[in-house]
């Protein structure tokens, strides 16, 4: 089966500014991609193109098998999009404007599925204008859904939402893709992208700095801290293998570098070597906010 999203060498420029520069990525059925990148990065620019609202600069763009932009009403009915805020008419209430999403459909979900996972019943018919940050956004990924469609495009979903509404997104989120929609997700929130991306595309500056799975990208420089309780004082420029360490408090020892299985090994010799006593030894592996913060500070200005 062809991917629902294919972007090949895509380009977006604003005048003298390169929003976007050469990204590549594809999205299949039932997976959910999140773009990652600090503000100004791109991701907007990439999601308009996608949905068709943003001519390319260069490069192709397939979405279901068509042009976003040259075939945008033949596909508008296949696809659903989350509005950040607008769209919406500030008296209308939440009832109304799912009843006329839905008639917009071929094949609506029905509403009151919605109006469960997203716990829509306490201000269904209340105006737009006076719900709060958080009601809109689950108002809003209400109406991206009701349609049915085959790709959803989810800005920052959860953004204002309490916590509880976060894990009913989430919750909603994983049936979709198991339902084989295709999820392209933004968010600045590691661990919303971390429990729920297959795969994450981290971009800066318009560049793809990393791609694949969370796992596969946490994974990649392995250890991420190192933590040793040991006889205090003991001479840490004398680490082997380009580590360095921080003693605070005396006796615990916070060890940065290349921390691979090596490295423990070498962390253990030096204790031995300078007859230290170790009480505790404890690796946290590393988080797809690490790998953000590291790939994002190297990119140079
Ligand atoms: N219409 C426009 N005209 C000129 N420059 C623009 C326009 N839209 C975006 N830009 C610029 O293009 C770059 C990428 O913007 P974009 O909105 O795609 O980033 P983003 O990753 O979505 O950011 P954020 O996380 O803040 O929403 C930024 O430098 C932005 O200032």
């Amino acid at each position: 089966m062809s991917a629902a999203i294919d972007v090949r060498d895509l380009t977006v420029r604003y005048g003298d500014t390169l929003a976007v520069d050469g990204t590549t990525f594809e999205l299949r059925h039932g997976e959910v991609l999140a773009l990652l990148g600090p503000n100004g990065a791109g991701k907007t620019s990439i999601v308009e193109v996608c949905e068709g609202y943003r001519r390319a600069s260069a490069g192709r763009v397939r979405v279901l098998g068509h042009d976003p932009y040259a075939d945008h009403d033949r596909l508008t009915p296949r696809i659903g999009i989350m509005l950040q805020s607008g769209g919406v008419y500030p008296r209308v209430s939440a009832a109304d404007m799912l009843g006329l999403f839905a008639s917009f459909a071929a094949h609506p979900l029905p509403v009151d599925l919605l109006v469960d996972r997203l716990e829509l019943a306490g201000f269904l018919h209340t105006p737009y204008i006076r719900l709060s940050g958080g009601e809109r956004q689950r108002l809003a990924m209400a109406l991206a859904l009701v349609g049915r469609p085959e790709v959803v495009f989810l800005d920052e979903p959860t953004a204002g939402m309490d916590l509880r509404a976060r894990h009913r997104t989430w919750e909603l989120v994983r049936e979709l893709r198991a339902d084989g929609v295709a999820v392209l997700l933004t968010t600045h929130l590691l661990d919303e992208a971390e429990r729920l991306a297959d795969d994450v595309l981290i971009i800066d500056r318009g560049r793809v700095l990393a791609s694949g799975s969370p796992e596969a990208l946490t994974g990649m420089g392995g250890i991420g801290r190192l933590t040793l309780a040991a006889t205090a004082g003991l001479p840490v420029a004398a680490l082997p293998g380009g580590l360095t360490a921080v003693e605070e408090p005396a006796g615990n020892y916070q060890i940065d570098g290349a921390l691979d299985t090596t490295a423990l090994a070498e962390v253990l010799a030096w204790c031995l070597a300078h007859g230290a006593v170790v009480t505790g030894m404890r690796t946290e592996s590393r988080t797809l906010e690490d790998v953000f913060l590291e790939l994002t500070a190297k990119e140079p200005s």
